[in-house]
């Protein structure tokens, strides 16, 4: 079990919508509860948190949302992250295709803000397919939309609400990202792992930047990227930037780091503690 989990809290099963199939042709949009009370004519702000993915460069186990950090869901993790904005209704959170239900059970049993609703629906192949159908899902009156990885837990509050206000002071599209630390060079892959790869080029350091998330989209520039763009790419940016618009880089924050490898792993727990301690804890 995990070190937090609470079974009954008051005000938390309900949240996470079950989307299995037998729940009909618009399933995640099932019995809402309610949001918060929000200020009349407030622009409406949800977040779709991609979770549907193997986790295959992690190493065999459960699907990586649901892998433990500190004995916690990295899902739950990722959840209370963008719900611990004040700015966030909603939560929709993009399971693996077979485990919707499992991903609403651990969201029930776990300790959600009250403030904030939360939907749970079926992910797709690849990721882009999988916020793709987390859009689907976006009830009509949110403006704003935030993308963010399962696989990112640990972003901090501040960087979500800077994405945020940066979208509402008008980007269409907005990325955090944090400068490099390695230099990076262009290759030709080689057709066979292992084989030695040619240098193509070096770019210059200075002006690349490792992009994070969430990602914040004007929502109407979002869904016509995702329904126009038919390249896969492997940011939501990325697909904006495919229609011409701009996106603009705010700070981002080196504990929003992806968890991707095994030492990622150690890494994020390393990082758990240390709020623990700063927390007093
Ligand atoms: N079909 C997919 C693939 C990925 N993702 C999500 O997209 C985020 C970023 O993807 P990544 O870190 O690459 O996760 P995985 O695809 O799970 O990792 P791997 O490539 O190692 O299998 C993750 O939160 C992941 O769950 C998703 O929702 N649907
Ligand atoms: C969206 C992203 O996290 C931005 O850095 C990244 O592109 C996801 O890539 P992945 O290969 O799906 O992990």
């Amino acid at each position: 079990m995990s070190d937090d989990s609470r079974p009954s809290l008051p005000g938390v099963p309900s949240q996470a919508l079950g989307s299995s199939p037998t729940l009909g042709s618009s399933p995640a949009l099932g019995p809402a509860r309610a949001g918060g009370p929000q200020r009349p004519g407030a622009t409406r702000i949800a977040a779709v948190i991609p979770a549907a993915g193997r986790g295959v460069r992690l190493g065999p186990g459960a699907p990586k949302a649901l892998r433990a950090l500190n004995g916690t869901p990295m899902l739950v993790h990722a959840v209370r992250a963008m719900a611990a904005s004040r700015a966030v209704s909603l939560v929709i959170v993009v399971a693996p295709p077979d485990g919707a239900a499992e991903v609403k059970s651990l969201l029930d049993a776990h300790a959600l803000p009250e403030r904030t609703d939360f939907l749970v629906v079926p992910g797709g192949d690849t990721r882009q397919e999988s916020v793709k159908l987390g859009l689907d899902a976006l009830p009509p009156e949110y403006e704003i939309v935030l993308v963010h990885d399962a696989a990112r837990p640990l972003v901090p509050v501040d960087t979500v609400d800077t994405v945020i206000e940066a979208v509402r002071e008008g980007a269409p599209a907005v990325v955090p990202a944090l400068p490099l630390a390695d230099t990076v060079k262009e290759v030709e892959p080689a057709d066979t792992p292992g084989e030695p790869e040619p240098v193509v080029a070096t770019p210059q350091r200075a002006r690349l930047r490792a992009v994070q998330t969430p990602q914040g989209f004007d929502r109407a520039t979002l869904a016509r990227a995702h329904e126009t763009v038919t390249d896969n790419v492997t940011d939501d940016a990325g697909l904006v930037e495919q229609l011409g618009l701009p996106v603009v880089v705010v700070p981002g924050h080196e504990e929003a780091f992806k968890v991707t490898r095994p030492l990622d792993l150690v890494l994020a727990e390393a990082v758990l503690a240390r709020r623990r301690l700063n927390d007093g804890f």
